[in-house]
């Protein structure tokens, strides 16, 4: 990672990295997502229309094909790079399945309005990076952030459907400010994003998927006080580059996988 890379995440709130897992890398880790151990374990998160945004998350990062991705040493160092000093840990990583026609949308929010009820207490410690396994364009729903608005600190979120939304009164005030961006992204690239930058995506209306995987890190001296899993404050073990090609096909199995109704940010009360 750069310097005006850094500079720019900084700046904007977000950066991406283009091509930072070759067509080799993702072809293996397409094929590992839509196996049944990543689909069967997925649940749906309604939108408040009603549509269903597929997900499949768990805590640890292990030895399966996505536990190389997201412990390799590319990602971690840029991790590193824009959180500073600190142990880097994984929180969890999360494949989000936006199906043809069927995928939901999210609504806006900043991640850590969900975190924030996790008990962190430190959003400059965290950051959401997402790796196109598709393609992601604006016509099958890809991610939208409002520049700059991880200068504004956190907003009040209460469920939107089964979602967390950040308050709309303050969203609207934000839209009028900030520069809307499609996060447009090639299958390979790497999208880093602020806890605080307001973010969501539009229903995945056309013919063709749109998939990703979000891997969260955390700093480990930011130990949140209702997360139950520890994963967030256990130092990431760190692997080569080439150890996902090197190890081939490692499903996701026996992951530590999130339980929908034991998540107190999901949880419709
Ligand atoms: O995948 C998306 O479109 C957005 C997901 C997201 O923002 C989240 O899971 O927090
Ligand atoms: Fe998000």
């Amino acid at each position: 990672m750069t310097s005006s890379q850094i500079e720019s995440y900084h700046r904007d709130g977000f950066v991406i990295l283009p091509q930072l897992f070759s067509k080799a890398e993702i072809d293996l880790l397409y094929r590992v997502a839509t196996d049944d151990t990543v689909t069967g374990n997925s649940f749906d998160l309604n939108d408040q229309d009603g549509k269903k945004t597929k997900l499949t998350l768990w805590f640890t990062a292990g030895d399966d094909s996505f536990g190389l991705m997201s412990r390799s040493r590319r990602l971690v160092a840029s991790v590193q790079a824009l959180l500073g000093p600190g142990e880097v840990c994984h929180f969890h990583s999360k494949i989000m399945q936006k199906q043809p026609k069927l995928g939901g949308a999210w609504e806006w929010h900043q991640d850590y309005g969900y975190w924030y009820k996790n008990g962190f207490l430190f959003p400059e410690a965290m950051i959401s990076v997402m790796l196109a396994l598709t393609d992601a364009n604006k016509e099958n729903g890809c991610l939208q952030v409002l520049k700059g608005t991880h200068k504004m600190q956190r907003f009040e979120h209460s469920f939107v459907g089964e979602q967390q939304g950040a308050d709309l009164d303050f969203v609207h005030e934000a839209e009028k400010i900030s520069e809307l961006v499609y996060c447009e992204l090639k299958a390979g690239d790497v999208l880093f994003f602020h806890p605080n930058i307001l973010h969501r995506s539009e229903a995945n209306l056309s013919e063709r998927p749109r998939w990703s995987v979000i891997s969260a890190y955390n700093l480990s001296y930011n130990k949140p006080f209702r997360e139950k899993h520890t994963s967030c404050i256990t130092p990431v073990q760190v692997v080569s580059d080439d150890a996902l090609l090197a190890s081939g096909l490692k499903k996701v199995s026996g992951a530590d996988f999130l339980v929908k109704e034991a998540e107190i940010t999901l949880n419709v009360k």
